[in-house]
Parts: structure tokens; C-alpha cells; sequence
């Protein structure tokens, strides 16, 4: 008995990407079907590399292949497409940036929360999980991108008007940091530091990205808002540390990105528990659960949380970022895990912007 290429799409259809809500042929993931006789071959394409639900997706479409009447056999191909939010070439921030697919804004409600390390370790995740990554340090109060990077170098333009990012880690880097010095940055106004970050937005050659990573000055001011403003991003994540009087930070971040309508992906909450090197006991030295608390509180999803290590302040300070330095380690598995669920969290917002592809079953 052969198999229809329909019988194979109404099985398709039936798995749902618990991640985006909708079925694999409505999302436009089911390619390639090929069917000889009682066996079929049929690509996969996840809408991120990065995709926390790949091992859900697979399992459920192994499920519903082998409910298929007559088919004996499948052979299942995995390739990954990221889509852009609002769509390539709509929107301000995409015509600013027409080679960019998603913008990913990183936000503090205060300082020294750890939104540089996360921003960072971010990217690197990301481009790990063999997406293509740009690094943008927009953060002129203490540009730390350079450092935590290890770049040294100065970028160059080679036509005069446009600056090349620097390539490190798997990512293209450009920071504030790399041009102005940072006490130079700090006596600006704010409609020129904004002059000056929108220029670094829209003047670097960034070429073609699946993610541009945004470290956000920290705080809600004049800046961070405007700069959040004019590019149009697939939304921000919020990095706030554990303990209950960082809520009221977290609070006034979330507001701050509601007031110019980007979505909030998700909190991450950094310096969760410490763990003794010595002996392994954890201690919560900023309390825990504060940052769980407040994605309660919103009803937004909870990125995951990362310890707090020796090991990552170590990593920042070399230039070598723990997740590219040790990936296998506990803190560079967590940055990991957060890259898998902010990919996922951008995912779900590049299908709710633009119509899905329609597979009609024959
Ligand atoms: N999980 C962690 N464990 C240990 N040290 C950490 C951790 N996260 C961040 N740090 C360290 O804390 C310091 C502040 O981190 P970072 O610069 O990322 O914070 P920030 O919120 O971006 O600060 P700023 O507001 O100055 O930009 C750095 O020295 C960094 O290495």
C-alpha cells in the first residue's frame, strides 16, 4: 500500500509546536516530502537552531508518522530558518537595519545587575546553537562589551562612511566603547548620545543576522527609552538579580518597554545561589526566586537563572565569556538553556507578526 503525500500532511498537522502554538504545516516547518511507495523522507525546518522544543517536535512527529496507515518507514532532515519579527524590510527598525532579522534588546532596571554578562553570554549562546549573531553594546555608562569580549582592537571603516564590526567568539561586536571614550560618553546630553548610539545602530555593516543582541544603557532613562524606541525590536529581555527589593526595578523596566509597545521576552534572573567552591554548599546570598516572582507577577515566562560563579566575573574580565571558554560548565549550561528560550520567545513573536505560509494538502 503507498502512502499520499496528504495522509502525511494531515499526520504533520496534527503536531503542534508547543512553542508557537500552531501546527507544523500551518508554520510552514513540513518541507520536502518525499514518498516512495511504503516510506517516506521529509524535512523539518524549526524556525530557530536554537529551538528549546526541537526534542517535543521530534518526538510528536515520530508519534504521528508512525500512526500513518501503510507507511513503514521515515526518514526525518532537520534544517533551522530564522524568521524576522514584523517581517524583513517593514517597520523602522527593519529598514533601518535591512539585513537584520530580529532585534533583542537586553534591559536592567539599575546597574550591576549582570546585563552586560547575560547580553554577552546571550550572543554567544545563540551563535552556538549556529544561529548568526551580532553584539551591540549600546551601554555608554560603562561599556563592558570590549572587555568582556576581549577585543583591543579599534574597528575601521573602509569607505568612510560605514564601520566594519569585529568578529569574535562567532559574532560581529560593536560597542560604544570602541569609540568614545566613557567619560567622554557620560557629560553628552541625551538627544546627542542618542545621535551617537543610533549611529552605531544604523552605520555598522552588520550584513545579514538572524539576532542583533542590544546591551541597553541600564535603567529607564531619556536614553535607554528613546533607544528603544527607534529600532524596532522583536523585544526585550529584562535581567534583574534575586532579592525582592530588585522588583520594584523590574517593575519600572517592564513599564518602560510597555509604554513603547515591545514585548517583554521574558526575566532572567543572574547571581541566583552561590556555590561554595570548597565544600558545595549553595547559598542564596541575594535571596532566590525573585525574578520567578516577578515573571509571575506579569505573567511572562521566566527565562532561567544563573549561578552566581567566580568562574563568570573570571571569564568577563579575560575576554573569554564562559559560555565560549566552558561551555559544559553549570553556568555556561544556564546561559545555554536562557539562549534556547529567548530564541523560542522570538520565535513565537516572528509568527504573530506575519502571516504564516499556508501548506495546502493535495
Ligand atoms: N552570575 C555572575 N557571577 C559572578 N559574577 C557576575 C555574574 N554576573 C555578573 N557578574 C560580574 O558582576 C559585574 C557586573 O556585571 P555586568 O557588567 O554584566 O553588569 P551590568 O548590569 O551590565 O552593569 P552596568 O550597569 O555597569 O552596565 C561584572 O564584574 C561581572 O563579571
Amino acid at each position: 500500500m503507498s502512502v499520499s503525500e496528504r495522509d502525511v500532511l494531515a499526520a504533520m498537522s496534527k503536531v503542534i509546536d508547543p512553542e508557537l502554538h500552531v501546527d507544523l504545516v500551518k508554520a510552514g516547518m513540513v518541507k520536502d516530502i518525499r514518498i516512495s511507495g511504503d516510506a517516506v523522507k521529509l524535512k523539518i525546518e524549526l524556525t530557530t537552531p536554537a529551538c528549546p522544543m526541537k526534542g517535543k517536535i521530534q518526538a510528536d512527529t515520530e508519534a504521528a508518522l508512525k500512526a500513518v496507515p501503510g507507511l513503514k518507514s521515515f526518514e526525518l532532515e532537520w534544517g533551522a530558518q530564522v524568521r524576522a519579527t514584523g517581517g524583513a524590510g517593514q517597520g523602522p527598525g527593519q529598514a533601518l537595519l535591512p539585513g537584520v532579522k530580529n532585534i533583542i534588546l537586553v534591559g536592567a532596571g539599575k546597574g550591576g545587575v549582570g546585563k552586560s554578562t547575560v547580553a554577552v553570554n546571550l550572543a554567544v549562546g545563540l551563535a552556538k546553537h549556529g544561529a548568526k549573531v551580532g553584539l551591540l553594546d549600546a551601554d555608554f555608562y560603562g561599556p563592558s562589551v570590549p572587555m568582556m569580549t576581549g577585543i583591543t582592537e579599534k574597528p575601521v571603516s573602509p569607505d568612510g562612511k560605514t564601520l566594519t564590526p569585529m568578529n569574535k567568539h562567532g559574532l560581529k561586536v560593536m560597542s560604544i566603547g570602541f569609540l568614545v571614550e566613557p567619560d567622554q560618553a557620560l557629560i553628552w546630553r541625551g538627544p546627542m548620545l542618542h545621535g551617537a548610539l543610533m549611529q552605531l545602530v544604523r552605520d555598522v555593516n552588520w550584513g545579514e543576522l538572524d539576532y542583533l543582541v542590544l546591551d541597553l544603557p541600564p535603567g529607564t532613562g531619556d536614553v535607554a527609552l528613546s533607544l528603544s524606541q527607534s529600532v524596532r525590536a522583536a523585544g526585550a529581555v529584562l535581567v534583574t538579580t534575586p532579592q525582592d527589593v530588585a522588583l520594584a526595578d523590574v517593575v519600572r523596566a517592564k513599564s518602560m518597554f510597555d509604554k513603547v509597545h515591545i514585548p517583554v521576552l521574558g526575566i532572567v534572573e543572574n547571581m541566583s545561589q552561590f556555590i561554595c567552591p570548597n565544600c558545595s554548599h549553595a547559598t542564596n546570598i541575594f535571596h532566590r526566586g525573585g525574578g520567578r516572582k516577578a515573571a509571575e507577577m506579569f505573567q511572562i515566562p521566566f527565562l532561567g537563572e544563573v549561578p552566581l560563579e567566580l568562574k563568570v566575573r573570571e571569564a568577563g574580565d579575560a575576554g573569554l565569556p564562559v559560555v565560549a571558554g566552558a561551555p559544559d560548565s553549570r553556568e555556561a549550561q544556564a546561559f545555554l538553556e536562557i539562549a534556547r528560550n529567548v530564541a523560542g520567545r522570538v520565535s513565537a513573536q516572528s509568527v504573530r507578526s506575519i502571516p504564516l505560509p499556508v501548506m495546502q494538502a493535495r
